[in-house]
């Protein structure tokens, strides 16, 4: 006979394996009788991690475009425990899957992950449903163009700042020195109060593909003096001339300051402390709070996995001291900013007009907008809470690692540098330009073609996933052939099935896009018929996760924002300088959640991208024979990774 005091501990542990067991069944079951079952795709490596192994490196190894050669524009691959997971490049499925945000909202584990790395599970990222249509409604007016224009002089300040310091270091530092800010997210122990520190790139992103990663770059180095590895390159290379800069980790600071001061009227001072002589000590406490979150978050444990399997082990999920500490800080300073910005609309009267609204931050905006007696239309003080981290946490690194990727295309393809500069030398600007003398920037032709371009081959957001909330059957633009050889029209799914959209294989499917569709060329963006929007979306590119809405938009609310900011930054500093890459240097790209680029010989120093930076001389000249050369063939375009 069992005593009581067994039975006491028996009975949970029995209850808990069945839990375990049912759950562990019913996923297997409904894998099994999943339509995805018939397609083809490659076959799986490992019975738990199915493909997602060798998915992790994808953007450097071409594997789904090898995927796409062998298995056509839709297939399946597999994740975790043989669950066969939809991938496709067809536009039509893509168009019809991410048109329609409440059939195929994100799973449970993205939006977790979302949350969980600062997002707040009330913000517009990770909301659905109808909390998402309210959201969106009273955010837009904050996100439409007039607003956006408006805020061009704040972008414009920041952009104008980094420009000075780069060439400050242009003039001051030798060629051999990597210069580089002190990390605004390096984990210190003092400030964690935990002896964690930041993994290293090459390990940072662990073997998962990125749902349970973050947003925030990883940089294990030392704060002090560069590694030997940096610190010179062997004697026989020759290294391009200029400053060497890690453009990176600068863009980083200037676009944190950019979010803070446009998104909610927050003074980061990110790259004024980048200069100070405390090596990085007066960090902003908020921007170190966010540090904590976002690397917290990042971290792979097998907890996390268990939790996609088993939800009910969430509710179980403990925060550390210094998690804890910096929700605090963060809740506290939002809250601040919120009751002030709600006090100033309501004592204002000149918040009244549209017009006064010029210039206001993003949180402004959308406190007037709430303000309503309509509870439809009206957020809670936790939901505005949530929305300034998700600015911070959406529009920071994207923006940072859009305009970094662009400066590289533009470091390997000389020939467009040269002729964007000649353009951007062309426009004259007050010092103090306003809004509109900044709109004769956001228009100018090439720059808009390069923006395009580098969002196109480089795009800051690789993929996104979804689920079929409901049974589905998805068109698509071209028949596939299933598993059996059988052509298909459409795409079957069960409520559940889980579908990867390639954002970043859309954009250069050659399908769409013709035989160079991996090369940086943003000619092609000039010639006839290739801008408008008519192949609809963003011209065709899926960097901002455009659908056609038909229920439910949930691609970029802040997209207009980050292609001003990236039009602004690019006028500010390649009008001025001149950007250059040593021959041997080799990037990969990193891919957590935010793609990143890391030197593939120096994987121990994190993130970055090192550029030789040197003053700009007038290139009308020779941005001219650089055209003559492009046209005849004799320039190459960048071949993208
Ligand atoms: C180059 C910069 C940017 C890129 C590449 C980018 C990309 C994206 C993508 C792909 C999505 C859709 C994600 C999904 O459906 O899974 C998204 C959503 C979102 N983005 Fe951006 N983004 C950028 C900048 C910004 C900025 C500057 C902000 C805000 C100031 C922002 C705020 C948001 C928000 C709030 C959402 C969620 C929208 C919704 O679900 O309704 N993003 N972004």
């Amino acid at each position: 006979m069992f005593s009581s005091a067994a039975l006491l501990v028996a009975l949970p542990l029995a209850a808990v394996a069945l839990y375990v067991l049912w759950t562990f069944l019913a996923l297997l079951v409904r894998q099994a009788r999943s339509p995805l079952r018939r397609l083809r795709g490659p076959p799986s490596p490992s019975f738990f991690m199915g493909n997602l192994r060798e998915m992790h490196d994808q953007e450097n190894t071409g594997l789904f475009a090898r995927w796409e050669a062998a298995y056509g524009s839709t297939f399946v691959y597999h994740g975790f425990i043989g669950g066969a997971r939809l991938l496709t490049t067809d536009p039509v499925a893509v168009a019809h899957i991410l048109g329609r945000g409440y059939e195929f909202p994100k799973p449970d584990f993205i939006r977790d992950a979302l949350a969980s790395m600062a997002a707040g599970h009330e913000g517009l990222l990770v909301v659905e449903g109808e909390d998402h249509r309210r959201q969106r409604k009273i955010l837009s007016p904050a996100f439409a163009t007039p607003h956006i224009k408006s805020l061009s002089p704040i972008i414009w300040e920041k952009a104008t700042q980094l420009r000075d310091i780069w060439l400050d270091v242009i003039n001051s530092s030798s060629s051999s020195t990597l210069s580089t800010p002190p990390d605004p997210f390096a984990l210190e122990t003092s400030t964690s109060g935990t002896d964690e520190k930041l993994p290293p790139c090459a390990r940072a992103t662990g073997f998962l593909p990125n749902p349970f990663a973050s947003f925030v770059s990883s940089k294990a180095r030392p704060r002090a003096a560069p590694t030997p590895a940096t610190a010179a390159p062997p004697e026989e290379r020759t290294a391009s001339p200029g400053a060497k800069v890690d453009v990176l980790a600068w863009l980083a600071r200037a676009t944190l300051d950019v979010i803070g001061e446009a998104g909610f009227g927050y003074a980061f001072n990110s790259l004024s402390a980048a200069s100070d002589t405390t090596g990085g000590k007066g960090e902003d406490e908020l921007a170190r709070a966010f540090a904590v979150i976002f690397s917290t978050a990042r971290k792979f444990r097998v907890a996390t996995i268990l939790q996609v399997w088993f939800p009910v082990l969430r509710r179980f999920r403990r925060n550390s001291a210094a998690e804890d500490s910096a929700r605090a800080t963060m809740n506290r300073i939002g809250l601040d900013l919120i009751a002030e910005r709600r006090r100033e609309v309501l004592e204002d009267k000149m918040y009244a007009s549209q017009e006064a609204m010029d210039g206001r931050d993003l949180l402004t905006v959308m406190i007037k907008s709430s303000l309503s007696s309509d509870p439809s239309q009206q957020l809670s003080t936790n939901e505005m809470l949530c929305q300034i981290a998700t600015f911070l946490a959406a529009g920071h690194e994207t923006s940072s690692s859009a305009l970094t990727w662009t400066l590289y295309a533009l470091a390997r393809a000389p020939a467009s540098q040269h002729k964007l500069r000649a353009e951007l030398q062309s426009l004259a600007l007050p010092p103090e330009p306003s809004s509109d003398a900044l709109q004769r920037v956001l228009a100018l032709p090439y720059l808009d073609a390069v923006v395009r371009e580098a969002l196109r081959v480089h795009a800051p957001v690789t993929s996104t996933m979804r689920v079929a909330a409901a049974d589905a059957a998805v068109p698509v633009a071209a028949p596939f052939r299933d598993a059996r050889g059988r052509p298909q029209r459409h795409i079957r799914l069960h409520r559940g099935d889980i579908v990867t959209v390639p954002l970043q294989a859309v954009n250069k499917s050659a399908g769409a896009w013709g035989a160079d569709a991996g090369v940086f060329r943003p000619e092609r963006w000039l010639e006839d018929g290739a801008r408008g929007d008519a192949k609809g979306l963003w011209g065709g590119v899926m960097t901002f996760g455009t659908g056609v809405v038909v229920s439910g938009n949930r691609s970029c609310i802040g997209y207009r924002f980050a292609v001003n900011e990236i039009k602004l930054f690019l006028f500010a500093l390649v009008r001025d300088i001149e950007f250059a890459i040593d021959p041997w240097i080799e990037v990969e790209k990193r891919v957590n959640v935010v793609t990143r680029p890391c030197v593939k010989s120096e994987p121990h120093m994190g993130n970055q991208m090192p550029l030789r930076l040197r003053r700009a001389g007038s290139s009308i000249g020779e941005a001219m024979s650089d055209t003559i050369a492009t046209e005849t063939g004799g320039m190459q375009g960048e071949r993208t990774l």
